[in-house]
């Protein structure tokens, strides 16, 4: 129970009805899940509207209700409280409500399109090695030190955020590693965080569904740069064409870094084999065991965040080399008959292209590459020709399939990759909507020293349909055909 003046500070009330001077429970805002003495508060979403169940939550027995207009009807004993926006405030209550805990941890937020679960959980990763209780707010998981607690967002829902952060402040967690969405950002998940520094990794083609434009996409990011304390770093990719904008309002410490142009960071690829790569980082050599253009760039940004936050540049260098390859991206193994598959988080045209570019740049010989890759279903869906046409272009052998389907229809989504395809490369797809028979189809094709790459899902361990979600893993998948197969 906490006082409901105590959990609105700093939140800007445009009316109130009856005394905010009470005790209530629990911060709510799904009306389905409403207990007594709750504070609910009403969000216009992007499929229906809290509003709509204010009476619902009132008969459930809620002690106050937060809305951006107070209703026609209020009911005595209820407090009824008008904000701006009902993000805004769930944000800056539940970080009240868990007693403000990311003022207790140096928090360092992660955005761009692709490379924020890389990044983030090489940090974790290198802040663990170097003996620091660490936390971790990702795609995959959350880590509180050395608990896990799964996760449904990549950056999720403020009192999800808050309740983490205050088991952190519990174990004494000194730094926490974050992905900060578009999404996370636009429904200001992240509103009232006190970040310490902020790292852009890249922007190109994604969730053009949700934001309208590229401008939009990219405005929202900036918000995270725009927002930081003076006290905070904000660390840019400038071989990024966006790179610069991140820092164009920021009070931030300023750091730039990158591969090709000239940054307070640099990096350098001396050498790059299958199972890691030789970079100069910063005048010294060091190796990674992650490999792609990509990966350097990843590595030279978890570098220049260490060293931001203080640690000693040798060890720096000593831990990146001990850094192992995150869960689902470029994870793979080489099977009896010289067979390489691999298993990628690539869901967007840029990370297919690079990781594609990657393999192509590694095969010594003749050997084929084949692609297994689909799209996602009720999201972006101008990206799927672009993928469609990328897959193709870059492999000798292409399997369009099914990616979290959703609600939409699998052959739709396939027919919509194809559309990108050029004459030449249309000899080279196959569409197979099962995605169990397409990766099996892969491995029938190959021969010995080929590659499969298996594109979009990488560490996920399900396969969505119409809100179903059934158990599917690409890499046992994959482990487990070519054992049967015998190669
Ligand atoms: C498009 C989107 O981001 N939607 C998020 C949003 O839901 P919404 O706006 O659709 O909500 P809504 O269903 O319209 O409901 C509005 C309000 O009414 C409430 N409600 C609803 C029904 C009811 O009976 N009673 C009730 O009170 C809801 O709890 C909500 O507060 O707010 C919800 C609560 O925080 C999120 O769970 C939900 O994420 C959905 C499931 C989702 O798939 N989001 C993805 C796209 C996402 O956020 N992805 C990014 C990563 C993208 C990337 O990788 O770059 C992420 O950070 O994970
Ligand atoms: N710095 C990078 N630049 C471009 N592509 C990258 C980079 N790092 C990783 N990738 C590619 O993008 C894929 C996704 O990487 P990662 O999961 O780190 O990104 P993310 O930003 O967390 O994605 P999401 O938005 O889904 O959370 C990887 O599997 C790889 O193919
Ligand atoms: N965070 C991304 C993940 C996409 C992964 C891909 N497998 C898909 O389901 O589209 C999203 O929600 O758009
Ligand atoms: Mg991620």
């Amino acid at each position: 129970m906490m006082l409901l003046k105590d959990i609105l500070y700093g939140v800007s009330l445009s009316a109130v009805s009856g005394s905010t001077n009470v005790m209530v429970n629990a911060i709510v805002f799904d009306s389905r899940k409403v207990e007594l003495d709750d504070v609910f508060v009403a969000i216009k979403g992007t499929v229906t509207d809290g509003h709509k169940y204010i009476e619902q939550v009132v008969a459930a027995g809620a002690k106050a209700i937060i809305c951006e207009e107070l209703p026609s009807v209020m009911v005595n004993g209820v407090v009824y409280v008008e904000v701006d926006n009902g993000n805004k405030a769930l944000a800056i209550m539940a970080s009240n409500y868990y007693g403000n805990p990311s003022k207790n941890l140096k928090l360092i937020g992660i955005t761009g399109t692709n490379g924020k679960t890389t990044i983030s959980s090489l940090l974790y990763q290198l802040f663990k090695k170097a003996g620091f209780k660490v936390g971790l707010i990702s795609t995959i998981k959350i880590m509180v030190d050395d608990n896990v607690y799964a996760t449904s967002h990549t950056t999720p829902d403020a009192l999800t955020i808050n309740y983490h952060m205050h088991l952190m402040n519990e174990v004494g967690v000194e730094y926490c590693f974050m992905e900060v969405s578009s999404h996370g950002i636009h429904q200001k998940r992240t509103e009232g965080l006190v970040f310490a520094g902020a790292i852009f990794t890249n922007l190109s083609h994604d969730h053009l569904d949700y934001h309208k434009t590229f401008a939009e996409y990219r405005d929202t990011k900036k918000i995270l740069f725009d927002k930081l304390p003076k006290s905070a770093f904000a660390l840019t990719n400038i071989d990024d064409k966006n790179g610069l904008v991140m820092l164009q309002n920021t009070k931030a410490r300023k750091f730039t870094y990158a591969l090709k142009s000239y940054a307070d960071y640099r990096a350098q690829i001396l050498e790059n084999q299958f199972n890691g790569q030789l970079l100069k980082i910063d005048g010294d050599e060091v190796w990674s065991r992650l490999i792609g253009d990509f990966n350097a760039y990843n590595m030279l940004a978890i570098y220049a965040t260490a060293d931001l936050l203080g640690l000693e540049k040798l060890e720096i260098l000593r831990l990146l080399s001990e850094l192992e390859n995150v869960d689902g991206r470029f994870q793979y193994f080489i099977s009896k008959e010289k067979i390489t598959a691999i298993v990628d988080y690539a869901h967007t045209p840029d990370a297919l292209k690079n990781v594609l570019i990657t393999i192509n740049a590694l095969r010594t010989g003749n050997e084929k590459v084949i692609t297994v890759v689909g799209c996602g279903g009720d999201r972006d869906k101008s990206k799927r020709p672009v993928m469609g046409h990328i897959a193709t272009e870059l492999s000798n052998q292409a399997i369009f399939t099914s990616d979290n389907p959703r609600t939409e229809s699998p052959a739709q989504i396939i027919e919509e990759m194809e559309e990108g395809v050029e004459a030449q490369n249309v000899r080279k797809v196959l569409a197979i909507e099962n995605r169990e028979q397409a990766i099996k189809t892969a491995c029938q094709l190959a021969e010995a020293n080929d590659i499969i790459l298996i594109a979009g899902k990488g560490h996920e361990t399900y396969q969505e349909t119409n809100g179903v979600r059934v158990d599917f893993d690409d890499y046992k998948k994959v482990k487990e055909l070519l054992k049967m197969l015998n190669k």
